[in-house]
């Protein structure tokens, strides 16, 4: 397994952008250390409580492809872990490479994944839509999951099987009843919290991040797919292949990384 940092790969315009947003003292994605990690007693388990009912559509947006789930009651929400308020699941979705050996925005350890899907919520308790959260810094909660190669996944599939329909950037499907506990490794309880922010622009300094210490398995063909995607509208001449739409880990400008787990 490769570590950060010792390759070089052609990076997607969008994140050739500032390396750190300008004056931001919290930004993601990070490195975390693990043994300098603070286990914190007081913080709880996690609770998601989703219903596949909001499930809406799927959607390439030029950087990733969101599967966006209707935000206008709190019928799918995250509540517990470090979070005080409830927090609305708005989308998901996936960062990955153009190979096995790196793809994800966090690493633990200078470990990377292949992989990596984050589960978007936006704070309803304090907010009323996503674009009024996003820019407070108790705005949004983002769980992250690391995807590792290995047996087929099978809740993924159902995912897998409509990408082709939105290959292209700005192409979107109706996709409903999709479960997205069924992404969640099995043990939630253990991850790591720290205060960052989005990894894509606006960049803004708006999220409790949540890391889960277990990854998920899924195949090297169903990963294979999210490589048939593209970064280009069906117009452009030149179709860019959709990989490697990670940000790379920023500085922890002096950070406390907490664990739910000794
Ligand atoms: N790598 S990660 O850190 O996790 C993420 N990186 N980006 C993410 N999203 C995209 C986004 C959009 N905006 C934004 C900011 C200000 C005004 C308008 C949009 N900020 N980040 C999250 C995201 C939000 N949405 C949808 O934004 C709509 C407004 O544009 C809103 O009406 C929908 O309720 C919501 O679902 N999609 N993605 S997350
Ligand atoms: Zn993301």
């Amino acid at each position: 397994m490769q570590e950060a940092g010792e390759y070089t790969m052609k990076m997607h315009p969008m994140w050739q952008g500032p390396l750190v947003a300008p004056g931001g003292n919290r930004q993601s994605p990070i490195d975390i250390r693990v043994r300098k990690s603070v286990f914190d007693p007081h913080l709880k388990p996690l609770t998601p409580d989703y219903d596949p009912g909001t499930c809406s559509q799927i959607w390439n947006n030029g950087y990733s492809f969101l599967v966006e789930y209707d935000d206008t009651t709190d019928k799918s929400i995250l509540k517990g872990g470090p979070l005080e308020d409830n927090f609305r699941l708005c989308q998901f979705h996936f960062h990955w490479g153009e190979s096995n050996a790196w793809g994800s925005e966090h690493t633990v350890d200078r470990r990377l994944f292949p992989a990596e899907l984050h589960m978007v919520h936006w704070n309803s308790n304090k907010y009323s839509r996503f674009e009024e959260a996003v820019m407070e810094e108790n705005g949004l909660a983002v769980i992250g999951v690391f995807l590792k190669i290995g047996k087929r996944h099978e809740g993924l599939q159902k995912l897998v099987d409509v990408l082709p329909a939105v290959r292209h950037k700005d192409s979107v499907v109706e996709f409903t009843r999709f479960d997205p506990a069924c992404l969640l490794p099995a043990n939630i309880d253990d991850y790591w919290t720290y205060a960052g922010s989005l990894t894509t622009p606006p960049l803004t300094e708006a999220v409790t991040w949540i890391i889960m210490k277990q990854h998920i398995e899924v195949s090297h063909d169903q990963l294979a797919v999210f490589r048939s995607l593209l970064f280009t509208s069906a117009e452009e001449e030149v179709q860019k292949s959709m990989v490697n739409n990670f940000r790379v880990q920023q500085p922890l400008r002096g950070r406390t990384v907490r664990s739910s787990f000794t």
